[in-house]
This record gives structure tokens, C-alpha cells and sequence, in this order.
């Protein structure tokens, strides 16, 4: 499975083409349409959500509510391409005056890539280097959600730190639906009402002052049999693919699976998950300290990972900056920018993560209906129980 997007952040639309999602996966429109408007959704976006409203179009590879097999085309339109019309045209000799961006702005994309790229506009930078982009993510990630689902396994995301405020919430064992729920109701994304609050002032007053905040958020993914990635070669280790996913996100500047960095700093006795077994419930773990991936591979626990993304870079109240045009010390551009992102991109690490997921099954397991997948993993699963 491979999937390309394109599209730049006030350009007409962004597109998706997806390669090798099996037959007969049932899909509607609504299902993405539900991940993107979930995007759209926390607290702390700027003006750019009031404008959005995204909506997939589907343009090939779904028939009658079901995949056929054949590549998949999603596209979003871009609500604000109208506003951008004659500035972002791909044509030259544009009738109005262009006002080149020369300010680039620290944390972003723009110095390295207009250098990188020998562009004198900077707006040729940020117009793909945005997390504009992400929408284009959350409707792939929508379809591997949809597989996984028909398969048993389930990928959810919260927020568990907003700049300094910290949740004490963990996911609860067992059935965690419950608190999920709770989370789809936080503006932050946060399981813990009380946390919210404090999190939704600390977004308030990083406006207030023109500044801006990260955080962390918290993937778990449950239903994975044993034997997901590998331990033989680097690019098949199922860690490795999941923090990538993780980092190719805009913005995100750590990963941690299971105890993560703390991990470094305990004993192995307080680190390592021991090996159990019952009749009822086979072999088990009496912890997830490992964040249910050991030796590159799924050990059949949930796997949990975090993703610690850093303050949106465009500030109200802009940092310091040289202009390009002269070299002189100026303030960097700012037009309009999110005050912070973390509830979105726990909905984007979701996706992202989903996405990896649903191709190493697809590795793991081949078939090119959905029916062949099911009865592939259904006797492995068979196997592993038994074993
Ligand atoms: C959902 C989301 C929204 C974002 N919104 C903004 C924004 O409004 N302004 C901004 O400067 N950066 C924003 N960012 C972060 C930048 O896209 C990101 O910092 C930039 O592309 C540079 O990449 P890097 O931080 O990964 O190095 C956002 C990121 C995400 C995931
Ligand atoms: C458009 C989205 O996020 C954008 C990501 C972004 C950036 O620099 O990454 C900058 C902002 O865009 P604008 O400059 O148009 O206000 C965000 O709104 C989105 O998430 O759909």
C-alpha cells in the first residue's frame, strides 16, 4: 500500500491517490467526513477553521459504497482558494501585484526552503510546508481506520499535556471506550474535564499575550495480534515505522513508545513487562511498560505511543527576524496563525499511525479482498491462541 498527496494550503484543492486497499472494504463519504470534521475541531485554531468546512470528494476507486481494488483519489476542496484565487494562480502575469514574503519565520519551513528551493517568495515555502497538508492525511487515514476496524483493531488519540499542564488521566485497562468518549467531548481532546478547563486557560492566555503553545498526545491502538513488523531487518521494525509516521507530522519534535525516555532512568525491573499464562487468557503481560511492541515487533498488548509537538511558530506578537530582500533586522511575517494544534494533531497522529498499521497488515497478511485478508488473519489469530 503507498499513498501521495498534493496541493498547496490556499490552492484550489488538496488530493490523495491511494495504491493497494483491498475489494470490498464497505466506505462512505461520511466516515471521512467524520475523521476530517474531528481535525477541524479543538480549541485554540485560528481564523483559517472558520473558513474550512472539509468535505471529501470522492473521484475514483469506491463504487456503490465499496472499494473496487483500483487506486483511490480523495480531494478536499479549499474553501479559502476564492480569497487566493489570483495570488496562488498557476499561471504567470498575474493581474494584480504580488507582495513577496522575505521575513522568514523562526520554527518554520521558510529560511531552509526558499534557500533549499531558490524561491525570493517565501510564500512558495509555506504554501506545502503547512499542515494544510493534513487534511489530505486524516482522509487516507480514514479508509486504514476503516480496514482495521473490519479486523478487529481500533486506533484512538488524546491529549495529555498542554504547554505545563498535565493530565494525571490515564487510558483505564480493559474497555477503554468510556474514556474515549469523554475525550471526543474535550475541546482539548483531554479525558479529564477539570484538565481541560486549565488546558483552554492556558490557550486563552498564550492569545492574549500574541504567544503560542505545543503538548503531547497519546495514541493507542488495540486488537493487534502478535507478529506485526520484524525484528530482522531496520526498515521492518514496527517501532521504527510508527515514530516516523509520528515525526513526519508538522510540528512534532519527540516520540516515545510505552515508558518511552523514563524508561532510560528505571531499573530493568521496573522497566521490563513479565510473561504470564492462563487457560482463559493465554499468554499474557502483567504490565504494558513496552508500550506493546518489543524486538521491532507487536507482543499482542495495546500499543501506546506519545507524540510531543512543539508551539506553533507564527506568532501575533512575531519574533526576530532578517528580511531577505536586505538583510536587515526585522520582525517575522505574520498573517493570521493557531494559537496551538495538539487536539488536531492527536487526530492527525491517529490517522497517521492507523495508516502504518493498516500497511503492515497488509504485509503481514496480503490479499486483494477484504473477505481473503479476514480468513488470512482469522487463522493466524487461530494459531497464535493455541500456540
Ligand atoms: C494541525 C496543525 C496546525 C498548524 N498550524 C500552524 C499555524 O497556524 N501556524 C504555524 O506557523 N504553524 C502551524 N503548524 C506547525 C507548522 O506547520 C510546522 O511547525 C512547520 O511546518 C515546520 O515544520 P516542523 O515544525 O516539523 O519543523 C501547524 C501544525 C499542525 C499539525
Ligand atoms: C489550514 C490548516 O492549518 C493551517 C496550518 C498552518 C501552517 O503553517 O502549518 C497555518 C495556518 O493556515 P493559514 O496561514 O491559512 O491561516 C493553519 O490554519 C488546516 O489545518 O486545515
Amino acid at each position: 500500500m503507498r499513498y501521495l498527496t498534493a496541493g498547496e494550503s490556499h490552492g484550489p484543492a488538496l488530493t490523495a491517490v491511494i495504491e493497494g486497499i483491498p475489494a470490498n472494504l464497505p466506505l462512505a463519504p461520511d466516515l471521512i467526513n467524520g475523521e476530517l470534521a474531528r481535525r477541524q475541531m479543538g480549541y485554540g485554531r485560528g481564523g483559517r477553521m472558520l473558513i474550512e468546512k472539509d468535505q471529501v470528494e470522492i473521484l475514483s476507486g469506491i463504487r456503490n459504497g465499496s472499494t473496487l481494488g483500483s487506486p483511490i483519489t480523495l480531494q478536499i476542496r479549499n474553501r479559502d482558494w476564492i480569497n487566493w484565487e489570483k495570488i496562488m494562480s498557476p499561471l504567470s502575469g498575474a493581474e494584480i501585484e504580488i507582495k513577496k514574503i522575505t521575513r522568514p519565520r523562526p520554527g518554520h519551513a521558510d529560511l531552509s526552503g526558499s534557500i533549499k528551493y531558490q524561491q525570493g517568495d517565501m510564500r512558495n515555502i509555506l504554501e506545502r510546508s503547512s499542515a494544510r497538508e493534513t487534511a489530505a492525511r486524516v482522509a487516507v487515514g480514514a479508509i486504514a481506520k476503516g480496514l482495521l476496524r473490519e479486523i478487529g483493531v481500533f486506533v484512538w488519540g488524546h491529549v495529555v499535556a498542554l504547554g505545563n499542564v498535565q493530565t494525571g488521566k490515564t487510558i483505564p485497562d480493559g474497555e477503554p471506550s468510556e474514556f474515549f468518549n469523554q475525550v471526543e467531548k474535550s475541546p482539548v481532546r483531554c479525558g479529564d474535564p477539570e484538565t481541560s478547563h486549565k488546558m483552554m486557560f492556558a490557550i486563552d492566555q498564550a492569545k492574549a499575550t500574541g504567544d503560542t503553545l505545543g503538548g503531547i498526545f497519546e495514541i493507542m491502538i488495540a486488537g493487534i495480534p502478535i507478529g506485526l513488523g520484524s525484528h530482522v531487518h531496520w526498515d521492518r521494525k514496527l517501532d521504527g515505522r510508527l515514530a516516523c509516521a509520528l515525526m513526519s507530522i508538522q510540528g512534532i519534535k519527540g516520540v516515545e513508545i510505552g515508558l518511552g525516555f523514563q524508561s532510560a532512568r528505571l531499573p530493568g525491573s521496573q522497566v521490563h513487562d513479565e510473561i504470564g499464562y492462563s487457560q482463559a487468557k493465554g499468554l499474557y503481560r502483567m504490565t504494558n511498560r513496552a508500550g506493546g511492541i518489543e524486538g521491532g515487533m507487536s507482543n499482542g498488548e495495546p500499543i501506546v505511543l506519545r507524540g510531543a509537538m512543539k508551539p506553533i511558530p507564527t506568532l501575533i506578537k512575531p519574533l526576530n527576524t532578517v528580511d531577505m530582500e536586505n538583510k536587515c533586522p526585522v520582525q517575522a511575517q505574520v498573517e493570521r496563525s493557531d494559537v496551538c494544534a495538539v487536539p488536531a494533531a492527536s487526530v492527525i497522529g491517529e490517522a497517521v499511525t492507523a495508516w502504518e498499521i493498516a500497511q503492515l497488515v497488509l504485509e503481514k497478511f496480503g490479499g486483494d479482498t477484504m473477505a481473503e485478508l479476514k480468513e488470512r488473519m482469522e487463522e493466524y489469530r487461530k494459531y497464535v491462541k493455541q500456540v
